[in-house]
Order: C-alpha cells, then sequence, then structure tokens
C-alpha cells in the first residue's frame, strides 16, 4: 500500500484506541524497552508525545533512562524546512508546546545529531523491512540520515508491521527495529 493511504488508515486506527487500551498496549512496550540490553547507551533521542495524535507517553521512558545515567536528547522543530535541531534535556529545562501541539525544550543546550548511540522513532506504521510511514513531512528521513552509522533507531508503534510499503524512496532511513506490543488488543481483558 501507499504511504498516503497507510497514513489515513493509521491515523484512524490510533485515534480509535480508547484510553484503556493505550495503557495496556503502552505497558507492554515499555516492559520491552526496559528488556533492552542499553550498556552502551550514554545517550538517547526521545520525541516529547503529540497528544493530540494519542502518540505512546514517552514520560516514562525518559524517567527510565534518567534512572539509568544516560543522557536524553530531545529536539525542537522547524516547520519551514521540516528539520528539527536537537537538546539536551536536563531536570530544569523548560518545556512547551509548539503551535502543532508538539512540547519543546527551551533554555536547554544544544546537541549533536553525532552524538546520539540511539533513537526513538515515532512512526504511524511500518513495514518488515522496518521503513515508516510518518506525518509526512520528512522530519525524521532529514534527521536520521545525518545519524552515527552505529546509532540504533528503534521505532515505537502500537500496531504490528505490514508486509511492505509500496512507495519507499531513496530517503526513507530503514530503522534497526520497532517496538510494538506483542498482545493482541482483541485479547486484552479490562478489570471491571
Ligand atoms: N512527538 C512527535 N514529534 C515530532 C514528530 C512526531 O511524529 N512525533 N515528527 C515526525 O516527523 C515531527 C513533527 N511532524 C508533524 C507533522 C505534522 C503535524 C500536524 O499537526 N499536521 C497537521 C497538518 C499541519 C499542516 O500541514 O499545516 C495535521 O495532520 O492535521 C504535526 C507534527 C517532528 N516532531
Ligand atoms: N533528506 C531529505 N532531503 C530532501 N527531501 C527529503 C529528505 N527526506 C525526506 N524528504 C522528502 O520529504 C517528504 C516527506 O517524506 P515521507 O513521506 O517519507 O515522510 P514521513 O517519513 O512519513 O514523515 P516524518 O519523517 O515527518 O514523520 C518527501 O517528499 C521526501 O521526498
Amino acid at each position: 500500500m501507499l504511504k498516503s493511504e497507510l497514513r489515513k488508515i493509521y491515523k484512524q486506527k490510533r485515534n480509535d484506541l480508547t484510553f484503556e487500551e493505550i495503557q495496556k498496549l503502552q505497558e507492554n512496550i515499555y516492559q520491552q524497552i526496559y528488556d533492552l540490553d542499553i550498556s552502551q547507551i550514554k545517550t538517547v533521542h526521545l520525541f516529547l508525545t503529540l497528544e493530540k495524535f494519542k502518540e505512546i507517553d514517552t514520560q516514562p521512558i525518559i524517567d527510565y533512562f534518567r534512572s539509568q545515567n544516560k543522557r536524553i536528547v530531545v529536539s525542537k522543530s522547524d516547520f519551514s524546512k521540516n528539520t528539527l535541531t536537537h537538546f539536551y534535556l536536563g531536570k530544569d529545562t523548560e518545556i512547551a508546546l509548539n503551535k502543532y501541539g508538539i512540547p519543546e525544550p527551551k533554555n536547554a543546550k544544544k546537541a549533536l545529531e553525532k552524538a546520539l548511540d540511539l533513537v526513538f522513532v515515532p512512526l504511524l506504521i511500518s513495514d518488515e523491512k522496518h521503513y515508516r510511514v510518518g506525518y509526512g513531512k520528512g522530519f525524521y528521513d532529514r534527521f536520521l540520515a545525518n545519524c552515527r552509522k552505529d546509532c540504533k533507531k528503534i521505532g515505537l508503534n502500537f500496531f504490528k508491521p505490514i508486509s511492505k510499503i509500496s512507495d519507499i524512496n531513496e530517503f526513507d532511513v530503514a530503522l534497526d527495529d520497532v517496538i510494538y506490543p506483542s498482545l493482541l488488543l482483541s485479547k486484552l481483558s479490562f478489570p471491571t
């Protein structure tokens, strides 16, 4: 299927998730992250949750990496060039929402892409080769192209990868892996 079709379908699928479903799916994803071997990781990049699109809450992941004494990097978006600039997230870094509702750091120290050992990547859907579809502005393709070759790029998603995204182009960067819940929504049972 085409990126444009997939974008529409998976925006809708995510929007249809209930709060309780998201809680369960998130817990499963967090557990998989806590099981990663991060002994070689010093600096990790995370996206800050865009709540209006029901993205995974990355705060528990940030807290976890901080508790493991890792340096956290987050970005600011430039929507005129569709590029990201990066900043160390300190304990005292102030966060404010930009006009698209994306939380962004204020008054923080700049970070270089080459300093990143691990990047968690937001996405709508991925395929079996770990290519991804995002919101369609190419922010992450531009960003990931500047990361080191040995920087691990891991996608996070509530949905299982599809077999193939048909219109992959030369700018698309394949991820190293995608973490998605290892449980089926239909098998979820909720306490009454
Ligand atoms: N948390 C988070 N941060 C991120 C991303 C992401 O996927 N998640 N992005 C990943 O690349 C970039 C932001 N990409 C975005 C692209 C479009 C819209 C958005 O609000 N689109 C409107 C239409 C806006 C317009 O085109 O004028 C919409 O879809 O309704 C938001 C973020 C960089 N930061
Ligand atoms: N490194 C780059 N240089 C120039 N153009 C690029 C680059 N990377 C991506 N693009 C262009 O950006 C546009 C959006 O790309 P694409 O549809 O793959 O976005 P996406 O991965 O879904 O979105 P995002 O990365 O913002 O979540 C495409 O027209 C693509 O050709």
